[in-house]
């Protein structure tokens, strides 16, 4: 039997299923309908009711007039959506599957897939059958060029990971013990954009490039690639730049592809909005060897000047999207540093050239006020005597010739030339339309700091402070990401903020015409590439080269202060930007009071005291994380080498941040920690505290059911008290901390968790638990309303979830109100993931009817434990619902602008959340205001924090209730 989807396009990220879904019979009978979507072809659907499918992207096979579709789970991402709006009523499988389709929503700009008659075969074995999309032909499109006058710019977006997200699936769930697969392991989905630059002049090696990773094709993991299915001659790639004219013919004749050609000013004026948009720090401003982010506000953001400093100078008046006018330009740009630059100073190239700038001293070569003045200031018209009067002013002299000047000297009084000019040209044409911001593009200013600080005060000093200079991050690529954009059929531009998140991984870079490494996506390759620079004694730089801090242009026509430092080579590595990750299904937690004013960082790490102590922090815990994490995989040789790399990388990482903290866009403790986490799956280690975590869970579990039994012996009040301080003792078991690891070794897991309670001492060095249990059980005679739905956002796996936040749990839930268990959606430390908790919390049902109800009532325990269809309809309760949802993050801390769609989709109902541990309470969110009660507990694990937050001593307990913004 066929079943068929309406015939329309179907927007898979903006999909899902009602509510209503939540009961278990209309789960169980789409559990049946959609059982052989399951394990890399399923529709998934989660214990909160929200089911969802996405035609995953990296799921997407295609082959020609025939698309043929791996479904795979995931949910709805258009935060406009209202879920209870939608019924479901119907029951048969047809009509099921035509209601959910007609439930979709479509998006103009996401049209992904075609599946009009898409059909599944039902009489197909396979549990997992394809699904055919008969209408689907063209591949997502993949590569946009720029082809400028000195430089080319890539933009190539590919789905694939380093390893099939399949494979990724099953050796997480085989590790995990897990059998069944409606559970979403990996929460990559959409993908990767790419930002990588060639020298025009070496046009060959940038078509060998694209050759070599087949991005013409979609990619090298391409299936019309692989099953050479796809003609070249069908393939059309966006292109803009003069280039994509002059070289359309070496193109076909090179790679047999055809240009559609894209407008540049359309171009760049997209890729600046984009930008500006949906990058969070892609704005900034640089002034005096200061780099500050720019909070864009997307409701003001036009009119603005967009000017594009690449071969020549485009300025550009902005009015909105698509909306423009090229209001001026200049020849003097970045061509003419460039090419007068080489012709007087034989520099071989560009950053040669800008590094002997910092060695400078320009007034050997300009003409300043001074010395046309006899050493005076013109101070009548307000110019010292150091101003420049006249670029090369000086060189008139008849006696001298070109080898009398220093190199450095001419490149600098260059460099000042050429970035004045175009300052005083922009602020001029900002004073002519009434402009107050400004915004610089093109790789002339290559994240040079002089350059960007010259150009800041030419705008200040002409504009008398009124209007701004800002750069941006991805510079030189707005026109290759506008070329991006202007496929129809990827839609990425109605991406915001919180899908994108930004990685820098240790890739070898491909700059200046040259590869400098292996491509990417070979892991061994990498390793090897990387391995080189440590054999040689070359210190490991971080993928991300950018200019020196502190080199300034401070006064304007003064010299440099700051010199000597060496420009971070081009060749050594990418830019200052790094991989995007596209995540549609990241969304901002709706829970936030204020989502404008959430900053998630507590410590601000620009206070460069503070950053030195976490990067010394991270540094010597470095050691013994990597032998944690080459005894998770075995300790093989293969761990050991991976486990190397990983040190150098990461340290190599950390050395820069301390370099430039704002290298990687705005710089928080919960971004270095990430980090960290990132940096270990870049090198495959999935999980280093697994081995920790699994004897820590069986440990705790074991004590688990005296411990309810003890509960139980107690009267509310004193249950209540017991239960917050278990959960602040049981936080003691963190793996991230120096003084908390040391202490592992003076005891067993329950010694240590028995040592903590005892310790416990009211008040805590926070305590409001008076003002919680007043909420939780009422004052008096008055009994309160018990709350409707709380959100746990656990930590640490073993005694913290078993001991601590598990028995919380029962106890909200004997009070009937629905707990949903909110973890790591990847690991990170020994933090418990959504991944493990099912099994976990089936394991503790074993000892606990209302913990088991409550998990039954959730489906949660059908996961772990047993089959949805053996037990069918039969088992379902009328009680509270215990469940889990996954939060996104791959850290031990949470930013909240960024969480799962299945969080933001929960979160809708609660009326309580619990955020727990160091990472998620008070490295973030301390600060965080909800709309909700919230109730933060964490033990403060470190010495150095519990004096600065809350001038106390490590180990000190912090119990913070507040009621939410709405309640008040
Ligand atoms: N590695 C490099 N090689 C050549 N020029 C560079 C390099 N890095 C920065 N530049 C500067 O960037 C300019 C080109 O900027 P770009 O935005 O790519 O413009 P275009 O599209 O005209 O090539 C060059 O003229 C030069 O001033
Ligand atoms: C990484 C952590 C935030 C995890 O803490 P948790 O959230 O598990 O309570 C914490 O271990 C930490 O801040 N460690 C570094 C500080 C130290 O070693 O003292
Ligand atoms: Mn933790």
């Amino acid at each position: 039997m066929l079943l068929f989807f309406p015939s329309y396009l179907i927007d898979p990220q903006q999909f899902h299923a009602p509510s209503d879904l939540r009961s278990p019979r209309a789960r169980f009978v789409l559990f049946l309908l959609f059982s052989f979507f399951r394990s890399g072809g399923y529709l998934f659907f989660n214990r909160l009711g929200i089911m969802g499918v996405v035609f995953e992207t990296v799921g997407v096979r295609q082959t020609v007039g025939k698309g043929r579709l791996m479904a795979s789970e995931l949910n709805n991402s258009n935060p406009d959506h209202d879920y209870s709006k939608e019924k479901l009523k119907h029951s048969s499988k047809e009509e099921m599957v035509s209601t959910m389709t007609n439930s979709m929503h479509r998006s103009s700009s996401r049209p992904q897939l075609d599946v009009s008659r898409a059909a599944i075969q039902e009489d197909s074995e396979d549990r997992n059958p394809t699904i055919l999309l008969p209408n689907q032909s063209d591949d997502i499109s993949h590569l946009a060029l720029d082809i400028g006058g000195s430089l080319i710019k890539l933009v190539y977006f590919s789905r694939h990971e380093e390893q099939s997200p399949d494979d990724k699936r099953r050796s997480m769930k085989k590790r995990f013990g897990l059998s069944n697969g409606n559970r979403r392991s990996y929460p990559i989905l959409g993908g990767r954009l790419h930002f990588v630059k060639f020298e025009t002049g070496k046009l060959n090696e940038c078509l060998d490039f694209i050759s070599s990773k087949q991005l013409h094709r979609g990619g090298i993991d391409s299936p019309s690639w692989r099953s050479g299915t796809q003609t070249d001659a069908n393939i059309v790639i966006k292109a803009t730049g003069g280039g994509a004219y002059k070289f359309a013919d070496v193109l076909k004749e090179r790679l047999g592809v055809s240009l559609d050609k894209e407008d540049e000013m359309s171009c760049l004026v997209a890729g600046a909005n984009f930008l500006l948009k949906a990058i969070r720090h892609e704005a900034f401003t640089h002034m005096e060897g200061q780099k500050e982010f720019v909070q864009i506000d997307h409701n003001d953001m036009f009119p603005y000047l967009l000017v594009n400093v690449g071969s020549g100078v485009s300025i550009i008046k902005v009015d909105g999207d698509g909306k423009y006018q090229r209001v001026s330009g200049t020849n003097v740009g970045g061509g003419t540093f460039w090419g007068l630059g080489r012709l007087l100073t034989k520099c071989k190239n560009f950053d040669e050239l800008l590094e002997l700038s910092q060695q400078g001293d320009n007034s050997n070569v300009d003409m300043l006020v001074g010395d046309i003045y006899g050493g005076l200031d013109y101070s009548k018209i307000g110019l010292s005597a150091s101003t420049i009067a006249s670029s090369f002013g000086k060189t008139i002299s008849e006696t001298k010739e070109l080898s009398d000047y220093r190199p450095e000297d001419i490149s600098l009084s260059l460099l000042r030339m050429i970035s004045y000019n175009i300052g005083q040209i922009s602020y001029l044409n900002a004073l002519r339309y009434g402009l107050k911001k400004i915004f610089f593009g093109g790789f002339f200013i290559r994240g040079h700091a002089y350059t960007m600080d010259t150009i800041s005060f030419a705008v200040h000093f002409w504009s008398k402070g009124q209007a701004q200079a800002m750069f941006l991050r991805h510079e030189g690529f707005l026109g290759a990401l506008g070329a991006f954009m202007s496929y129809e059929t990827h839609g990425l531009d109605y991406l915001r903020a919180h899908q994108l998140v930004e990685r820098f991984p240790m890739e070898a870079p491909c700059i200046g015409g040259k590869i400098h490494g292996p491509p990417l996506g070979n892991l061994n390759e990498k390793i090897s590439w990387l391995e080189k620079f440590v054999q040689r004694g070359t210190q490991i730089t971080a993928p991300v080269p950018m200019a020196p801090p502190g080199t300034t242009g401070m006064g304007g026509f003064e010299r440099p202060s700051s010199r000597g430092n060496t420009l971070r080579s081009d060749a050594s590595a990418a830019l200052n930007i790094g991989v995007l990750h596209l995540v549609p299904t990241l969304e901002e937690f709706p829970l936030l009071a204020d989502p404008k004013m959430y900053e998630p960082n507590t410590i601000d790490l620009l206070d460069h005291g503070e950053l030195e102590y976490w990067v010394t922090v991270l540094s010597e815990h470095l050691p013994d994380l990597v032998d944690k994490a080459v005894a998770s995989e075995g300790g093989t040789d293969d761990a050991k080498r991976r486990g190397d790399v990983f040190a150098h990388a990461f340290s190599a990482h950390l050395a820069r941040l301390m370099e430039e903290p704002a290298a990687y866009g705005k710089l928080g403790l919960a971004n270095l920690l990430e980090l960290r986490e990132e940096c270990l799956r870049e090198f495959q280690f999935m999980d280093a505290y697994i081995t920790i975590k699994q004897r820590e869970n069986e440990a705790s579990l074991a004590v688990l059911p005296d411990l309810l039994i003890e509960l139980d012996n107690m009267n509310e009040e004193d249950r209540l008290l017991a239960l917050i301080e278990g959960v602040l003792a049981a936080n003691i078991f963190d793996w991230g901390s120096r003084a908390c690891v040391d202490l592992y070794h003076k005891g067993t897991i329950i010694e240590i968790y028995r040592m903590s309670r005892k310790k416990m001492q009211r008040p805590w060095r926070v305590d409001d638990f008076d003002m919680f249990k007043e909420r939780m059980l009422g004052s008096g005679d008055e009994k309160s309303q018990p709350y409707k739905r709380a959100l746990f956002f656990v930590d640490n796996s073993g005694a913290d979830v078993v001991l601590g936040m598990l028995p919380l749990a029962r106890e909200f839930l004997r009070h009937g109100t629905e707990v949903v268990l909110v973890a790591n959606s990847l690991p990170a430390l020994n933090d418990v993931t959504a991944l493990e908790l099912p099994e976990i919390v089936a394991e503790a049902a074993k000892h606990c009817d209302i913990i088991r109800k409550a998990a039954e009532a959730g489906g949660l325990i059908m996961d772990a434990m047993v089959s949805i269809q053996e037990d069918g309809l039969k088992n379902h309760s009328t009680s509270v619902s215990l469940m889990v949802a996954e939060n996104g993050s791959g850290g031990p801390c949470i930013d909240l602008r960024q969480v799962s769609s299945e969080l933001a989709a929960v979160a809708k109902d609660a009326d309580l959340i619990i955020l727990e541990g160091m990472g998620r309470a008070i490295h973030t969110n301390l600060n965080a205001h909800f709309n909700c009660d919230a109730l933060k507990l964490a033990m403060v694990k470190n010495q150095r924090l519990a004096e600065k937050l809350f001038n106390g001593n490590i180990y000190d307990c912090i119990c913070r209730f507040e009621p939410g913004k709405e309640q008040l």
